[in-house]
């Protein structure tokens, strides 16, 4: 079995370089990817950069180059449902693009012709996250998340990504990941822990947390490794 796991940033997959010690470099398309093995599995790592664009890119890259049969995201979030606060752990359920916009032609928001609003997440991979998190008395919120290419740092935005999408946190790389491994018919999980809350302070709370958050998201994805 080969599986990927995919982040945006670097500081998302570092701690996956760091636990697996001993892996092969390869480079493609103006970025790396880390392959290792793992209890049998054939494991390949990268991170994106940041973005829809260049999350598309490597997700269909870990897909089509690498052979990924299924893919596992992990990375920090800013939180949309109140309830959310730094360090939680979020798995999406579906995710949706909040700056994705045809709405002159009678369009709903995130919608284009031939496309759906949301893309549903893998419910196995759901499913063997809230049985780690169990294993771990961890909290586990299976929630909707809004992807688009901006960094959200402002209340109004916030509570309109929040109350359109009806969403639980927001990113930029999900979503894009989402339609190519629907398109792609791969399994695929998009777990994020919170590292700020999409507000005024979200920039000053994103660099505080994102080195820890990012940590405990790979921590999680590194259980489920086991569980897969
Ligand atoms: N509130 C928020 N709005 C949108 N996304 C997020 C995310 C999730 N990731 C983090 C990173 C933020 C992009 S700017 C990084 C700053 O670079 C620092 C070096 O210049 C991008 O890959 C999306 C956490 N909080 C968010």
């Amino acid at each position: 079995m080969k599986i990927a796991i995919m982040g945006a940033m670097v500081e998302e997959i570092t701690p996956l370089l760091e636990f697996f010690e001993k892996y092969k470099t390869i480079e493609f398309a103006k970025n790396s990817y880390y392959t290792t093995s793992y209890k049998g599995m054939d494991l390949v790592i990268a991170y994106s950069k940041i973005g829809k664009v260049n999350a598309s890119l490597t997700a269909s890259t870990l897909i089509e180059k690498f052979g990924a049969q299924k893919l596992l995201f992990s990375g920090v979030a800013g939180a949309l449902n109140p309830s959310l606060k730094v360090g939680d752990l979020l798995v999406a359920t579906k995710l949706a693009q909040h700056d994705l916009d045809i709405t002159a032609f009678g369009h709903p928001h995130g919608y284009v012709p031939e496309g759906s609003v949301y893309v549903e997440t893998d419910k196995a991979l759901t499913v063997l996250a809230q049985k780690v998190a169990s294993a771990q008395n961890i909290k586990l919120l299976e929630g909707i998340i809004a992807t688009g290419d901006q960094f959200i740092c402002d209340g109004v935005k916030k509570e309109w990504i929040h109350s359109t999408f009806n969403a639980d946190a927001t990113e930029m790389e999900g979503a894009s990941v989402a339609v190519v491994c629907d398109a792609l018919n791969v399994p695929f999980c998009v777990l994020r822990a919170i590292s700020d809350a999409a507000d005024m302070d979200a920039g000053f709370s994103f660099d505080e947390f994102l080195v820890s958050s990012a940590k405990e998201s790979a921590q999680f994805i590194i259980a489920m490794l086991d569980e897969l």
